[in-house]
């Protein structure tokens, strides 16, 4: 259950690397209805923030919410959160069609809709083609298209412009723009302020993995002083002028020339002739928001000769962006045209429109009743999410796996039985399947736990022994460097299955070699079931109660009931003191199940 906000709350995010604090202390909120840009200079914490945001990374302390929800507790995130972090790991050989398809049947919505995505970001005409021989800036169009498919509220974008062409820029604000005018939430990132100013209404600037300023780009123009340079006949009789005039800031240059700042030029044309001084010329110099960004992040790998200060200081405070209100419908606003370089001929239709609500997959969001056990919590615990691509819905996975995209068969690299949730990436590629994101948690299975706090643990889990490997204070054992968040750990060594994987039979979608150790009869993201002929004797932790048609299945409790969303400053749902009941204490999740699946 979330809150259907489209809100984006970072609250005390912290994350240390070893000695190297990425994160430091991180809060902002980014608010539905504007686009945000978040920006630093390379190493600032952007990356560190944003996949911590999705669930890929356990922050070392703090929280993060969208929708008011820790994203492993979202419901059905690919609805929720569309994200692009990196336009790498397609398949080589998989047209752009054929990677759309995929991740539609797995994510239960139509084929159709490979092709709406496309033609919204440009590349209608080259659906057929191999996503292998893609420029950076097609691969780059194509990841969001894939991050579009389950036409989210919220989009989460990390240097989206990166292999961009000027034409592409002008697209991608565009289409930005609107999603944002359409009442949507756009985060995205960028080291470039240059790049994305004319993009972007807040601004979030982090250098050193802290905030330097958070608030609207108007209000951050607004604090720079434009500086007026005069070239007097005589500057010290000038510079005298403008004192006796209380206009202190003034700085002769080595050329002859003063540079004025807190006046404008007529005053101080009015002060020269006033003192009988002859001006040669006079140059106002417009704020310049570069070069405040600069200012704002100045010394983390700064070369030299980046400009430092003159042009006053910047806002006092962190201000906190505005809500809007008064927002436009989503399908209100055209997306703008593509450029014409990757249109789909006699296709005039389908872009240049907001994302279309369709049946089946375009209805409103589900927003759960308060008191009524999550989605998934029924008497049937089927449809369990396979790990899941960015920006991929919760949706139940497709009875005998995905169909084929245009394939006998199933498509390459799937199971054709239903995929292990949490389990190893499914299309065909060692490590990481393409374009994955992190679905740590489970629709239906139980909360995973939320991330760790340093010394403390998040409030409402109870203290645990530590798991090998695991963070002290944190989420179970951390997965291994290129571990897909929902995924199972990269395996350490070829050939090896990561520690908690059981060497197995080859399942038809798995790495080679390796299955995730799942307990007979266990279900998807759930706990242990019962052994059989014991009925009622529930996982440990778990009260046995009487099975009811819309209830937990046996042995499991009820889930608890949802408490308000979260305020701003306060943690997300489910972060009591007290261990909600028939959550699954840490030490009992299954290896691959549930949990953080980024390397803590
Ligand atoms: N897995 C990791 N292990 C160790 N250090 C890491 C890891 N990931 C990030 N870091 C470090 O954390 C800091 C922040 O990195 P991050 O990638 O978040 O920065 P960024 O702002 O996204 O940079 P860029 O603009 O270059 O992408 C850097 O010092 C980086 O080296």
């Amino acid at each position: 259950m979330h809150d259907g906000s489209g809100r984006i709350v970072v609250q005390n995010l912290t994350k240390n690397f070893g000695q190297v604090a990425a994160v430091q202390n991180l809060s902002f909120h980014v608010e539905p209805g504007s686009v945000t840009g978040f920006l630093g200079p390379n190493g600032a914490g952007k990356t560190t923030t944003l996949r911590m945001l999705l669930g890929l990374v356990a922050p070392t302390a703090g929280w993060t919410t969208i929708n008011g929800q820790p994203f492993h507790r979202l419901e059905n995130p690919a609805r929720v959160v569309g994200a692009v972090l990196e336009a790498q790991g397609f398949h080589p050989s998989r047209t752009a069609r054929d990677h759309l398809r995929v991740y539609c049947a797995a994510m239960g919505v139509p084929e159709q809709r490979a092709d709406e995505v496309l033609n919204l970001v440009g590349l209608g005409s080259a659906g057929n083609r191999a996503a292998g021989g893609f420029s950076l800036g097609m691969k780059q169009r194509l990841a969001l298209a894939t991050a579009l498919l389950g036409d989210p509220q919220v989009l989460v974008l990390d240097e989206p412009a990166n292999g961009l062409d000027p034409e592409g820029i002008a697209w991608l604000r565009t289409f930005l723009k609107a999603f944002a005018a359409s009442g949507r939430t756009v985060l995205i990132s960028s080291h470039l302020l240059a790049e994305v100013e004319q993009t972007i209404d807040h601004v979030v600037i982090i250098s050193h993995g802290q905030t330097r300023y958070n608030g609207p780009l108007d209000e951050l123009r607004k604090s720079q002083q434009s500086r007026v340079i005069v070239q007097p006949a005589d500057a010290n009789k000038l510079v005298t002028a403008l004192q006796e005039a209380e206009i202190s800031n003034v700085t002769p240059l080595p050329d002859g020339k003063v540079a004025i700042l807190g006046a404008t030029v007529q005053q101080i044309g009015d002060i020269a002739a006033k003192a009988g001084v002859a001006l040669y010329g006079v140059q106002e110099e417009k704020a310049d928001l570069e070069h405040l960004f600069f200012q704002l992040t100045s010394g983390q790998y700064a070369a030299p000769g980046v400009p430092q200060g003159g042009y006053g200081t910047p806002p006092g405070g962190y201000a906190q962006p505005v809500a809007q209100s008064g927002q436009a419908q989503p399908g209100q606003q055209p997306y703008g045209t593509p450029p014409q370089g990757y249109q789909q001929p006699g296709q005039p239709g389908g872009w240049g429109q907001a994302p279309q609500q369709q049946g089946g997959w375009g209805a409103p969001q589900q927003q759960g009743q308060p008191g009524t056990p999550p989605e998934g919590w029924g008497a049937q615990q089927q449809g369990q999410q396979a790990g899941t691509p960015e920006g991929w819905a919760a949706q139940p996975h497709q009875p005998g796996g995905p169909p084929a995209p245009g394939q006998a068969g199933t498509p390459e690299g799937w199971a054709a039985q239903p995929h292990q949730p949490g389990g190893p990436p499914a299309p065909g590629q060692p490590g990481t399947p393409e374009s994955w994101a992190a679905q740590p948690h489970q629709a239906g299975g139980p909360p995973a736990p939320p991330h760790g706090q340093p010394s403390t643990p998040p409030e409402g889990w109870a203290v645990q022994p530590q798991q090998p490997g695991q963070q002290p204070g944190g989420p179970p054992a951390p997965g291994q460097p290129g571990q897909q968040a929902g995924g199972p750990p990269a395996p350490a060594q070829p050939g090896t299955p990561p520690e908690g994987w059981a060497t197995q039979p080859h399942q038809p979608g798995a790495p080679e070699g390796w299955a995730p150790a799942q307990q007979p009869g266990q279900q998807p993201g759930m706990p242990p079931a019962p052994p059989q002929g014991q009925p009622g004797n529930p996982p440990d932790g778990r009260a046995a109660q009487p099975q009811q048609p819309g209830t937990p299945p046996e042995g499991w409790g009820q889930p608890p009931a949802a408490p308000p969303a979260p305020q701003p400053g306060q943690p997300p749902e489910g972060w009591n003191q007290q261990q909600p009941p028939n959550q699954q204490p840490q030490q009992e999740q299954q290896p691959g199940q549930g949990g953080v699946g980024g390397n803590a």
